[in-house]
Protein backbone atom coordinates (compact mmCIF):
# COMPACT_ATOMS: atom_id res chain seq x y z
CA UNK A 1 0.00 0.00 0.00
CA UNK A 2 1.58 3.37 -0.98
CA UNK A 3 0.89 6.24 2.10
CA UNK A 4 1.44 9.48 1.51
CA UNK A 5 2.59 10.73 5.22
CA UNK A 6 2.83 14.87 5.86
CA UNK A 7 4.24 16.36 8.53
CA UNK A 8 7.63 14.47 9.02
CA UNK A 9 9.53 16.86 10.54
CA UNK A 10 6.39 16.97 13.32
CA UNK A 11 5.91 15.10 16.58
CA UNK A 12 3.74 12.77 15.45
CA UNK A 13 5.05 12.96 11.79
CA UNK A 14 8.48 11.82 13.45
CA UNK A 15 7.50 8.94 15.00
CA UNK A 16 4.99 7.41 12.41
CA UNK A 17 7.73 7.30 9.79
CA UNK A 18 9.29 4.71 12.16
CA UNK A 19 6.41 3.23 13.36
CA UNK A 20 5.14 2.86 9.53
CA UNK A 21 8.41 1.05 8.41
CA UNK A 22 7.31 -1.93 6.91
CA UNK A 23 3.77 -1.24 6.16
CA UNK A 24 4.15 -0.19 2.54
CA UNK A 25 5.81 1.93 0.41
CA UNK A 26 5.94 5.28 2.64
CA UNK A 27 6.00 8.90 1.36
CA UNK A 28 7.24 10.70 3.88
CA UNK A 29 7.20 14.78 3.21
CA UNK A 30 7.61 17.99 4.99
CA UNK A 31 6.59 21.38 4.60
CA UNK A 32 9.18 22.11 1.39
CA UNK A 33 7.44 19.56 -0.18
CA UNK A 34 4.04 19.53 0.96
CA UNK A 35 3.70 23.26 2.18
CA UNK A 36 -0.27 23.07 3.37
CA UNK A 37 -0.95 26.59 3.63
CA UNK A 38 -0.94 26.00 -0.40
CA UNK A 39 -4.13 24.55 -1.48
CA UNK A 40 -2.84 23.82 -5.12
CA UNK A 41 0.40 22.64 -4.16
CA UNK A 42 -1.97 20.11 -1.83
CA UNK A 43 -3.69 18.98 -4.86
CA UNK A 44 -1.09 19.02 -6.91
CA UNK A 45 1.13 16.14 -4.76
CA UNK A 46 -1.89 14.39 -4.09
CA UNK A 47 -2.14 13.69 -7.58
CA UNK A 48 1.10 12.99 -8.70
CA UNK A 49 1.45 10.69 -5.29
CA UNK A 50 -1.14 8.60 -5.88
CA UNK A 51 -1.72 7.01 -2.39
CA UNK A 52 -3.77 4.45 -1.29
CA UNK A 53 -3.72 6.10 2.15
CA UNK A 54 -3.29 9.26 3.13
CA UNK A 55 -1.99 9.80 7.07
CA UNK A 56 -2.04 14.02 7.89
CA UNK A 57 -0.53 14.56 11.23
CA UNK A 58 0.39 18.21 9.94
CA UNK A 59 -1.02 21.17 11.81
CA UNK A 60 -0.73 24.75 13.14
CA UNK A 61 -0.16 23.68 16.16
CA UNK A 62 0.74 27.18 17.89
CA UNK A 63 -2.63 27.63 19.74
CA UNK A 64 -1.81 31.28 21.25
CA UNK A 65 -0.23 32.44 17.69
CA UNK A 66 -3.25 31.21 16.03
CA UNK A 67 -5.41 33.77 17.61
CA UNK A 68 -3.54 36.57 15.57
CA UNK A 69 -3.29 34.68 12.34
CA UNK A 70 -6.49 32.70 12.07
CA UNK A 71 -6.75 32.90 8.33
CA UNK A 72 -3.33 31.27 8.08
CA UNK A 73 -4.21 28.14 10.54
CA UNK A 74 -7.65 27.54 9.13
CA UNK A 75 -6.34 27.22 5.55
CA UNK A 76 -3.95 24.64 7.57
CA UNK A 77 -6.15 23.05 9.82
CA UNK A 78 -9.24 23.55 8.42
CA UNK A 79 -8.74 23.88 4.03
CA UNK A 80 -5.86 21.72 3.74
CA UNK A 81 -7.28 18.61 4.61
CA UNK A 82 -10.58 19.36 3.15
CA UNK A 83 -8.66 19.30 -0.22
CA UNK A 84 -6.79 16.09 0.38
CA UNK A 85 -9.75 14.44 1.30
CA UNK A 86 -11.67 16.06 -1.98
CA UNK A 87 -8.22 14.49 -3.98
CA UNK A 88 -8.68 10.94 -2.16
CA UNK A 89 -11.83 10.80 -3.24
CA UNK A 90 -11.29 10.99 -7.16
CA UNK A 91 -8.38 8.13 -6.62
CA UNK A 92 -10.31 5.54 -3.87
CA UNK A 93 -8.09 6.69 -1.79
CA UNK A 94 -8.66 6.62 2.54
CA UNK A 95 -7.29 9.00 4.99
CA UNK A 96 -5.80 9.16 8.62
CA UNK A 97 -5.79 12.52 10.49
CA UNK A 98 -5.16 13.84 13.82
CA UNK A 99 -7.60 16.42 15.40
CA UNK A 100 -7.74 17.80 19.05
CA UNK A 101 -8.74 17.68 22.23
CA UNK A 102 -9.34 21.63 21.77
CA UNK A 103 -12.42 20.72 20.29
CA UNK A 104 -14.35 20.92 23.29
CA UNK A 105 -14.81 23.51 25.14
CA UNK A 106 -14.33 21.50 28.58
CA UNK A 107 -17.63 22.09 30.33
CA UNK A 108 -18.08 18.54 31.20
CA UNK A 109 -16.03 16.86 34.51
CA UNK A 110 -16.50 13.17 32.76
CA UNK A 111 -14.37 11.96 30.09
CA UNK A 112 -16.06 13.29 26.81
CA UNK A 113 -17.10 10.60 24.35
CA UNK A 114 -16.87 11.13 20.33
CA UNK A 115 -20.68 11.89 20.18
CA UNK A 116 -21.00 14.47 22.81
CA UNK A 117 -21.18 18.34 20.90
CA UNK A 118 -18.23 20.12 20.30
CA UNK A 119 -17.57 24.33 20.85
CA UNK A 120 -13.93 25.38 20.42
CA UNK A 121 -13.39 28.25 23.03
CA UNK A 122 -9.87 29.68 20.62
CA UNK A 123 -9.01 29.71 17.05
CA UNK A 124 -6.56 26.24 17.14
CA UNK A 125 -9.84 24.35 18.04
CA UNK A 126 -12.30 26.02 15.94
CA UNK A 127 -9.69 25.26 12.51
CA UNK A 128 -8.95 21.80 13.66
CA UNK A 129 -13.23 21.31 13.86
CA UNK A 130 -13.04 22.63 10.31
CA UNK A 131 -10.76 20.26 9.03
CA UNK A 132 -13.02 17.01 10.72
CA UNK A 133 -15.63 18.56 9.48
CA UNK A 134 -14.28 18.96 5.77
CA UNK A 135 -12.85 15.18 6.02
CA UNK A 136 -16.17 14.13 6.73
CA UNK A 137 -18.18 16.08 4.49
CA UNK A 138 -16.00 14.58 1.22
CA UNK A 139 -17.80 11.35 2.38
CA UNK A 140 -14.05 8.83 1.79
CA UNK A 141 -13.04 6.18 3.89
CA UNK A 142 -11.59 8.07 6.72
CA UNK A 143 -10.32 7.94 10.64
CA UNK A 144 -10.15 10.62 12.88
CA UNK A 145 -7.73 10.15 15.66
CA UNK A 146 -8.52 13.26 18.35
CA UNK A 147 -5.50 13.25 20.68
CA UNK A 148 -4.16 15.64 23.51
CA UNK A 149 -1.32 17.38 25.49
CA UNK A 150 1.38 15.51 23.08
CA UNK A 151 4.84 15.54 24.12
CA UNK A 152 8.09 13.22 23.71
CA UNK A 153 11.46 13.63 23.34
CA UNK A 154 11.53 15.04 19.83
CA UNK A 155 10.13 18.48 19.04
CA UNK A 156 8.59 21.28 20.74
CA UNK A 157 6.42 20.04 23.87
CA UNK A 158 5.77 20.52 27.01
CA UNK A 159 7.92 17.33 29.10
CA UNK A 160 11.15 18.94 26.85
CA UNK A 161 10.21 22.63 27.98
CA UNK A 162 9.63 21.69 32.01
CA UNK A 163 13.07 19.41 31.91
CA UNK A 164 14.59 22.42 30.46
CA UNK A 165 13.13 24.58 33.10
CA UNK A 166 13.48 22.38 36.04
CA UNK A 167 17.17 22.53 35.51
CA UNK A 168 17.12 26.54 35.02
CA UNK A 169 15.09 27.54 38.08
CA UNK A 170 14.48 26.85 41.64
CA UNK A 171 10.86 27.50 41.06
CA UNK A 172 8.38 26.88 38.42
CA UNK A 173 4.94 28.15 38.18
CA UNK A 174 2.06 25.78 36.67
CA UNK A 175 -1.60 25.64 36.19
CA UNK A 176 -3.25 23.18 38.24
CA UNK A 177 -7.07 23.76 37.27
CA UNK A 178 -6.34 22.42 33.39
CA UNK A 179 -6.80 19.03 33.67
CA UNK A 180 -6.76 16.47 30.77
CA UNK A 181 -4.01 13.45 29.09
CA UNK A 182 -0.69 13.55 28.22
CA UNK A 183 -0.23 11.60 25.57
CA UNK A 184 2.82 10.50 24.31
CA UNK A 185 4.00 10.88 20.49
CA UNK A 186 5.14 7.38 20.52
CA UNK A 187 1.75 5.83 21.56
CA UNK A 188 0.01 7.66 18.56
CA UNK A 189 2.46 6.22 16.21
CA UNK A 190 2.59 2.73 17.06
CA UNK A 191 -1.60 2.52 17.80
CA UNK A 192 -1.92 4.59 14.30
CA UNK A 193 0.36 1.79 12.58
CA UNK A 194 -1.06 -1.05 14.44
CA UNK A 195 -4.62 0.08 13.02
CA UNK A 196 -2.78 0.26 9.51
CA UNK A 197 -1.72 -2.87 9.63
CA UNK A 198 -4.63 -4.29 10.66
CA UNK A 199 -6.47 -2.76 7.35
CA UNK A 200 -3.87 -4.33 5.51
CA UNK A 201 -4.41 -7.99 7.08
CA UNK A 202 -8.14 -7.65 6.08
CA UNK A 203 -9.05 -8.82 2.58
CA UNK A 204 -9.25 -5.14 1.40
CA UNK A 205 -7.54 -2.45 3.24
CA UNK A 206 -9.91 0.78 2.15
CA UNK A 207 -13.15 -1.51 2.68
CA UNK A 208 -11.88 -2.17 6.29
CA UNK A 209 -10.85 1.80 6.60
CA UNK A 210 -14.55 2.01 5.19
CA UNK A 211 -16.37 0.32 7.62
CA UNK A 212 -14.44 1.40 10.43
CA UNK A 213 -14.87 5.35 9.64
CA UNK A 214 -15.59 7.53 11.97
CA UNK A 215 -14.01 9.47 14.90
CA UNK A 216 -11.94 7.84 17.78
CA UNK A 217 -10.18 9.08 20.80
CA UNK A 218 -6.73 8.04 20.69
CA UNK A 219 -5.20 9.30 23.97
CA UNK A 220 -2.99 7.85 27.04
CA UNK A 221 -5.59 6.79 29.66
CA UNK A 222 -6.40 8.49 33.26
CA UNK A 223 -5.76 12.12 33.59
CA UNK A 224 -3.94 14.88 35.39
CA UNK A 225 -3.30 18.19 35.46
CA UNK A 226 -0.19 20.48 33.91
CA UNK A 227 1.21 20.91 37.31
CA UNK A 228 0.64 17.70 37.60
CA UNK A 229 2.31 16.02 34.72
CA UNK A 230 5.44 18.09 35.97
CA UNK A 231 5.60 16.69 39.40
CA UNK A 232 5.40 13.01 37.51
CA UNK A 233 8.65 14.71 35.04
CA UNK A 234 10.89 16.05 37.82
CA UNK A 235 10.21 12.57 39.89
CA UNK A 236 11.12 10.66 36.68
CA UNK A 237 13.69 12.85 35.41
CA UNK A 238 15.68 14.75 38.45
CA UNK A 239 17.87 13.54 41.50
CA UNK A 240 18.75 16.02 44.11
CA UNK A 241 17.57 19.23 44.40
CA UNK A 242 14.59 19.61 42.38
CA UNK A 243 12.72 22.99 41.93
CA UNK A 244 9.77 23.68 44.24
CA UNK A 245 6.62 23.20 41.82
CA UNK A 246 3.65 25.86 43.03
CA UNK A 247 0.23 24.89 41.41
CA UNK A 248 -1.44 28.34 40.46
CA UNK A 249 -4.74 28.84 38.41
CA UNK A 250 -5.10 29.44 34.60
CA UNK A 251 -5.91 33.16 35.26
CA UNK A 252 -2.57 33.57 37.44
CA UNK A 253 -0.71 32.13 33.40
CA UNK A 254 -1.85 34.81 31.30
CA UNK A 255 -2.17 33.44 27.60
CA UNK A 256 -3.55 34.61 24.57
CA UNK A 257 -5.90 31.56 23.74
CA UNK A 258 -8.37 30.22 25.75
CA UNK A 259 -7.65 26.64 26.95
CA UNK A 260 -10.69 24.29 28.04
CA UNK A 261 -10.60 23.41 31.33
CA UNK A 262 -11.38 19.95 31.00
CA UNK A 263 -10.57 17.54 28.20
CA UNK A 264 -10.15 14.53 28.91
CA UNK A 265 -11.23 12.20 26.41
CA UNK A 266 -13.09 8.20 26.40
CA UNK A 267 -10.24 5.86 24.93
CA UNK A 268 -13.43 2.90 25.36
CA UNK A 269 -14.38 3.40 21.53
CA UNK A 270 -10.60 2.92 20.17
CA UNK A 271 -9.73 0.21 22.61
CA UNK A 272 -13.40 -1.63 21.86
CA UNK A 273 -12.55 -1.38 18.17
CA UNK A 274 -8.45 -1.21 17.50
CA UNK A 275 -6.13 -1.89 20.53
CA UNK A 276 -5.21 -1.00 24.17
CA UNK A 277 -3.52 2.65 24.87
CA UNK A 278 -1.38 2.80 28.00
CA UNK A 279 -1.52 5.23 30.74
CA UNK A 280 -0.43 7.86 30.90
CA UNK A 281 1.82 7.35 33.74
CA UNK A 282 3.22 3.75 32.02
CA UNK A 283 3.78 6.09 28.74
CA UNK A 284 5.87 8.99 30.19
CA UNK A 285 8.04 5.70 31.67
CA UNK A 286 8.54 4.42 28.04
CA UNK A 287 9.11 7.36 26.86
CA UNK A 288 11.61 8.50 28.82
CA UNK A 289 13.01 4.98 29.01
CA UNK A 290 13.85 4.19 25.37
CA UNK A 291 13.45 7.31 24.24
CA UNK A 292 11.76 6.27 20.67
CA UNK A 293 8.65 5.36 19.68
CA UNK A 294 9.56 2.54 17.44
CA UNK A 295 8.13 -0.46 19.59
CA UNK A 296 6.32 0.38 22.56
CA UNK A 297 2.65 1.49 23.39
N1 LIG B 1 0.95 18.94 19.96
C1 LIG B 1 -0.11 18.67 20.69
O1 LIG B 1 -0.11 18.83 21.90
C2 LIG B 1 -1.35 18.12 20.05
C3 LIG B 1 -1.43 17.89 18.70
N2 LIG B 1 -2.61 17.45 18.15
C4 LIG B 1 -2.72 17.21 16.71
O2 LIG B 1 -1.88 16.11 16.40
C5 LIG B 1 -1.27 16.30 15.12
C6 LIG B 1 0.23 16.19 15.25
O3 LIG B 1 0.71 17.21 16.11
P1 LIG B 1 2.24 17.35 16.51
O4 LIG B 1 3.03 16.32 15.82
O5 LIG B 1 2.31 17.46 17.98
O6 LIG B 1 2.56 18.78 15.89
P2 LIG B 1 3.97 19.51 15.70
O7 LIG B 1 3.73 20.93 15.95
O8 LIG B 1 5.02 18.77 16.44
O9 LIG B 1 4.25 19.28 14.15
C7 LIG B 1 3.47 19.90 13.18
C8 LIG B 1 3.95 19.48 11.83
O10 LIG B 1 3.18 20.19 10.87
C9 LIG B 1 4.05 20.82 9.99
N3 LIG B 1 3.49 22.02 9.39
C10 LIG B 1 3.10 23.17 10.00
N4 LIG B 1 2.68 24.06 9.09
C11 LIG B 1 2.80 23.45 7.88
C12 LIG B 1 2.54 23.84 6.56
N5 LIG B 1 2.08 25.07 6.26
N6 LIG B 1 2.77 22.97 5.56
C13 LIG B 1 3.27 21.73 5.83
N7 LIG B 1 3.54 21.31 7.04
C14 LIG B 1 3.30 22.15 8.07
C15 LIG B 1 5.29 21.14 10.79
O11 LIG B 1 6.37 21.41 9.91
P3 LIG B 1 7.63 22.30 10.41
O12 LIG B 1 8.47 21.35 11.21
O13 LIG B 1 8.25 22.72 9.12
O14 LIG B 1 7.08 23.43 11.21
C16 LIG B 1 5.42 19.84 11.56
O15 LIG B 1 5.99 18.83 10.75
C17 LIG B 1 -1.81 17.64 14.62
O16 LIG B 1 -2.93 17.41 13.84
C18 LIG B 1 -2.21 18.38 15.89
O17 LIG B 1 -3.25 19.31 15.62
C19 LIG B 1 -3.72 17.18 18.91
C20 LIG B 1 -3.67 17.37 20.25
C21 LIG B 1 -2.49 17.81 20.94
C1 LIG C 1 5.84 26.70 30.44
C2 LIG C 1 4.67 26.74 31.38
C3 LIG C 1 3.40 26.44 30.91
N1 LIG C 1 2.34 26.48 31.76
C4 LIG C 1 0.99 26.14 31.26
C5 LIG C 1 0.45 26.97 30.11
C6 LIG C 1 -0.54 26.05 29.47
O1 LIG C 1 -1.82 26.23 30.06
C7 LIG C 1 -0.01 24.67 29.80
C8 LIG C 1 0.54 23.90 28.66
O2 LIG C 1 1.36 24.69 27.82
P1 LIG C 1 1.41 24.42 26.29
O3 LIG C 1 1.97 25.60 25.60
O4 LIG C 1 2.05 23.10 26.02
O5 LIG C 1 -0.15 24.29 26.02
P2 LIG C 1 -0.96 24.24 24.72
O6 LIG C 1 -0.22 24.88 23.62
O7 LIG C 1 -2.31 24.74 25.04
O8 LIG C 1 -1.04 22.67 24.42
C9 LIG C 1 -2.02 22.24 23.49
O9 LIG C 1 -1.44 22.17 22.21
C10 LIG C 1 -2.38 21.88 21.21
C11 LIG C 1 -1.63 21.78 19.88
C12 LIG C 1 -3.31 20.79 21.51
O10 LIG C 1 -3.95 20.22 20.61
C13 LIG C 1 -3.66 20.51 22.95
O11 LIG C 1 -4.02 19.16 23.16
C14 LIG C 1 -2.59 20.91 23.91
O12 LIG C 1 -1.53 19.97 23.95
O13 LIG C 1 1.00 24.82 30.78
C15 LIG C 1 2.50 26.80 33.11
O14 LIG C 1 1.52 26.84 33.86
N2 LIG C 1 3.76 27.09 33.58
C16 LIG C 1 4.84 27.07 32.76
O15 LIG C 1 5.97 27.35 33.23
MG1 LIG D 1 1.73 25.12 22.73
Amino acid sequence: MRILLTGKTGQVGHELERSLRGLGEIIALDRSQMDLSDLDQVRDVVRTVKPALIINPAAYTAVDKAESEPELAMRINGEAPGVMAEEAGKIGAAMIHYSTDYVFDGSKDRPYLETDPTCPVNVYGSTKLAGEQAIQAAGIPHLIFRTSWVYGMYGKNFLLTMMRLAQERDELRIVADQHGSPTWSGTIADSTAAVVAKSIQAPDAIDWLRQHSGIYHLTCQGQTTWHGFTQAIVAATMTGKTPVLTPIATQDYPLPAKRPAYSVMSGEKFIRNFSDLPSWENALASCLQKKTGSDNL
